[in-house]
């Protein structure tokens, strides 16, 4: 049975329908703007792990006045923050250098770091333990800080779709000499 009220609210309709169907295809708009807007961010936006350190804090300089934004995550052991403030007077752009004080070892913080600014481009991997006397007095220290920290910073990637880590290592060879190796390689996990 059709009631006075049902048949006042059918002139409704139309309108109302339209109204709903342009809010939604407005929300449809604004969500495309946001993902378009987190591809350009990402594809410009480098991690580099441990970038208030000597090699990291140089990388970022590279880094920004390449034209990238970088993002810094460093738990400060061995560097100070004082590093990225000179980094980004140095460029001019101290916009572009983000920092987060984090450890590896705390995967909610480095969670809480992607989920705030990422996706990135590619993350470069410089936060690691490797005074070379307190790595033979304390090796379980260093396996485990450098192994798991490692170990959370690919799992991150590749829960965020980040593929392209770029990493640097200093190792002696059996007859002593110094070896030095710099790698970028595709995420193992993604
Ligand atoms: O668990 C850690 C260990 C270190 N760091 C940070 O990582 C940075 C490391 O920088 P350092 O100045 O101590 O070391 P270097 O820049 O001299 O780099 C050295 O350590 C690197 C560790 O990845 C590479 O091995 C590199 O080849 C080697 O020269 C520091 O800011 C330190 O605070 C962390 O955030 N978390």
């Amino acid at each position: 049975m059709t009631t006075p009220f049902m048949k006042g609210l059918g002139q409704y309709a139309a309108p109302i329908f339209m109204g709903a169907s342009l809010l939604y295809a407005l929300g449809q708009k604004h969500r495309e703007d946001l993902r378009k807007a987190r591809r350009d961010r990402a594809h410009n936006r480098i991690l580099v792990t441990g970038g208030a350190g000597y090699i990291g804090s140089h990388t970022v300089l590279l880094l920004v006045e390449a034209g990238y934004e970088v993002v810094v995550v460093d738990s400060l052991v061995n560097s100070c923050e004082e590093a990225l403030r000179r980094v980004g007077a140095l460029t001019g752009h101290p916009e572009k250098v983000i920092f987060c004080k984090a450890d590896l070892l705390d995967e909610e913080a480095l969670e809480s770091v992607f989920a705030t600014h990422g996706g990135f481009r590619a993350c470069v991997h410089f936060a690691g333990l490797k005074a070379v006397g307190e790595s033979v007095a304390k090796p379980l220290l260093y396996y485990a800080n450098n192994l798991t920290g490692t170990l959370h910073l690919l799992n991150a990637m590749h829960r965020h779709g980040c593929k392209i880590m770029g990493a640097a290592g200093r190792g002696r060879g059996r007859e002593g000499r110094r070896r030095e190796s710099r790698k970028c390689i595709r995420c193992p996990l993604c």
